[in-house]
C-alpha cells in the first residue's frame, strides 16, 4: 500500500495548478495551499513585486523554504509555483510525502491563459509568449515523466478532471495519512519530518528535539557548548561547585564540633561562638536543654 500525506500539483506556468488545486481541495474537504499565496502573505506583496524587491535567487530560496514546510502537511492539496526549478533530487524527496500530479496543457492553451493576466508572472516574456511557452513546455517534459500521474488540462470540464484524479487515486491504491493526534506522539512522524527538512541540503534542527522542554534544551545546549568548546571552564565550574559543597559539609562538621565543645557548663550563657566565623549565636532550645542535662 502506498501511503502519502498530501497531493502536490506541479507543472508549467498556466497549466492550471492553482485552479485545479483549489477545486480538488474543495472536493476532498482538504486544505488548499498555494505556495505563491503563502509567499504573498509572508511578504505582503504580489509575486511580481516580491520578485522585484528581493530578486530571483532570494525568491527561489523563500519558495523552497515554504515548500519544505508545506510538503509535510497532511490531507492538503498543494500547488507549487510554475517556474519552480524541480530537480530530480528535490522531486524524490517531495514524492516521499506527496502524491505528485503533473498538470500540463498544450502550448496554445497555456498561451491564452497566461495572456489573460499580463505582468502577473515575473519571468514570462510577454513580448514573445509563444516562443517562451514552447521552451518552457520542453523543459518540463522530463519532469512529467517522474510524476505519479499526469493530467492534461487542454480540453475538458473541471468537474471531469476532478473525477479523473479521484479514479486515479483509487486505482493506484494510494492512502493518505491523516494528521496525527496529540496522544499519538510516538508514531515516527517526527523522525520523518526531520528527514524532510534536508530537502535542500540545508542544516536543520531535528524536530525530535522539539519535544524536549525549552529549559532542558537550553541547558543541554549550554552544557554541550561548554563541554565541547570550553572543556576546561566547564570542568572547573563543576569542580568549584563540588568543592563548595564539600567545604560546606566540612564547615557544618567543624561548626557542630565547635558547638559541641561549648556544650559544657563553662560554655554557658546560652550563646556560643563559632570559631571559624568568630560570630556569636544564640543556642537553640535543644542545645540549651542538652547543655543543662550535661
Ligand atoms: N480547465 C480550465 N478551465 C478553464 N479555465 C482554466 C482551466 N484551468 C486553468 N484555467 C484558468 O487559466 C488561468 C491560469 O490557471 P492557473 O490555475 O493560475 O495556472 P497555474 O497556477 O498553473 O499557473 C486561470 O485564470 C484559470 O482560471
Ligand atoms: O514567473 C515565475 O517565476 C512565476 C510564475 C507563477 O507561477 P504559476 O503561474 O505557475 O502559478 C508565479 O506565480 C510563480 O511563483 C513565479
Ligand atoms: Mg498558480
Amino acid at each position: 500500500m502506498i501511503i502519502k500525506r498530501n497531493i502536490m500539483l506541479i507543472g508549467s506556468m498556466g497549466s492550471g495548478k492553482s485552479h485545479f488545486g483549489r477545486n480538488l481541495a474543495e472536493r476532498k474537504g482538504w486544505q488548499f495551499v498555494d505556495t505563491d499565496r503563502v509567499l504573498e502573505g509572508r511578504f505582503g506583496l504580489p509575486i511580481a513585486e516580491i520578485f522585484k524587491k528581493i530578486g530571483e535567487k532570494a525568491f527561489r530560496r523563500a519558495e523552497m523554504d515554504v515548500l519544505k514546510k508545506v510538503c509535510l502537511y497532511h490531507e492538503a492539496v498543494i500547488s507549487v509555483g510554475g517556474n519552480f526549478p524541480i530537480e530530480h533530487r528535490t522531486l524524490k524527496v517531495l514524492k516521499k510525502y506527496s502524491y505528485i500530479i503533473g498538470i500540463r496543457a498544450a502550448q496554445f492553451r497555456i498561451v491564452s491563459r497566461v495572456n489573460r493576466r499580463i505582468g502577473k508572472r515575473p519571468t514570462m516574456d510577454y513580448n514573445n509568449v509563444h516562443a517562451f511557452v514552447h521552451a518552457m513546455i520542453q523543459s518540463w517534459k522530463p519532469v512529467y515523466k517522474q510524476c505519479d500521474f499526469v493530467l492534461d488540462t487542454t480540453n475538458g470540464r473541471t468537474y471531469d478532471f476532478m473525477q479523473r484524479i479521484e479514479d486515479e487515486l483509487v486505482s493506484s491504491g494510494v492512502q493518505f495519512k491523516a494528521r496525527r493526534q496529540p496522544n499519538d506522539m510516538n508514531n515516527g512522524d517526527d523522525k520523518e519530518s526531520s528527514q524532510e527538512l534536508k530537502l535542500n541540503n540545508s542544516v536543520t534542527r531535528n524536530t525530535n528535539d522539539s519535544r524536549i522542554p525549552k529549559k532542558i534544551e537550553a541547558h543541554k545546549r549550554t552544557s554541550h557548548t561548554l563541554g565541547s568548546n570550553k572543556v576546561g571552564s566547564n570542568t572547573s565550574c563543576c569542580d568549584k561547585r563540588r568543592k563548595q559543597k564539600t567545604s560546606n559539609q566540612a564547615g557544618k562538621g567543624r561548626k557542630s564540633e565547635a558547638i559541641s565543645k561549648q556544650r559544657t557548663p563553662q560554655g554557658g550563657n546560652g550563646y556560643e561562638k563559632n570559631r571559624n566565623t568568630n560570630k556569636r549565636r544564640r543556642r537553640t532550645w535543644h542545645e540549651r536543654r542538652h547543655q543543662s542535662a550535661n
